[in-house]
């Protein structure tokens, strides 16, 4: 039997004293590619950050990779593109965790490179926030390129994007996926996930379904989401199971 590569087990991850993410497990072995879905606030963002090691969790366990081995593409909104960064130094800030300031800085070449491959020809010195979401979004592809991960972890790659530079990305994607890298991608477009994705997470803080694209998405398990979205009280007791 295959180990699997990334393995999520009984993971809770919260914000204060709320779960955003809820007694969470699943396993995705290695090249495996699993979409993530759910309602906006089911704990997407939250699932994605604690495995990237962004957010502590605060029960259980995520193994099968050590940390130089994931790399995150953010949501864009969570990003300040006020911050005076040439494209070159958004890629770079890609390889800022891996040794922090004194590690050697890679050859110019590999950053023009990543920057090619993702359709920026000679963007290198463009300051980030005169980019257009789509062209930054580009940056954030080729700074994964650089990182040249085992595991990508993708939030909301392909959002509010042409359908010229969806499709570009979406290759890239498949690119990655096809060199035997293990994907976890947040998205909300369902036709995509059965499109694209052979695996899928339903989320609401707790996993709804996960497995087989089409099984995980039928209409019973999306309207079981949305109810337990739906029934979620901010006052709620930090964990819903221990108190039972
Ligand atoms: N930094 C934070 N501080 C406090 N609460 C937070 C924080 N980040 C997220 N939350 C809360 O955690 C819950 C899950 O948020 P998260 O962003 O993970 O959801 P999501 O599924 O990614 O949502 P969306 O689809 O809207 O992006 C929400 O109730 C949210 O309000």
């Amino acid at each position: 039997m295959t180990r699997p590569f990334l393995t999520i087990e009984n993971l809770t991850v919260t914000h204060g004293r709320h779960p955003a993410v809820h007694h969470v497990s699943f396993a995705l072995k290695p090249g495996g590619l699993m979409a993530v879905v759910g309602p906006n606030g089911a704990g997407k963002s939250s699932l994605l950050r604690a495995i990237a090691g962004l957010h502590k969790p605060a029960e259980g366990r995520i193994a099968g990779f050590t940390p130089g081995q994931v790399a995150l593409l953010p949501q864009q909104a969570m990003l300040d593109r006020a911050f005076p960064l040439t494209c070159r130094d958004a890629v770079l800030f890609g390889l800022w965790g891996e040794s922090g300031a004194f590690r050697a800085t890679p050859r110019p070449e590999r950053v023009e490179a990543a920057l090619d491959a993702v359709g920026l020809h000679g963007f290198a010195r463009r300051p980030v926030g005169s980019l257009s979401a789509g062209q930054f979004q580009r940056v954030l592809f080729a700074r994964l390129l650089l990182q040249d991960a085992p595991v990508i972890l993708l939030d909301e790659p392909f959002n509010a994007l042409d359908a010229r530079t969806a499709s570009d990305l979406l290759g890239v994607m498949r690119r990655w996926h096809g060199e035997g890298r293990t994907i976890l991608a947040v998205l909300h477009d369902l036709d995509l996930v059965r499109r694209e994705f052979p695996e899928t997470l339903l989320l609401a803080r707790e996993a709804v379904a996960v497995g087989a694209t089409e099984t995980v998405l039928s209409a019973e398990n999306r309207l079981r989401a949305r109810m337990m979205s739906e029934a979620w009280a901010e006052d709620a007791a930090p964990c819903e199971r221990e108190a039972a």
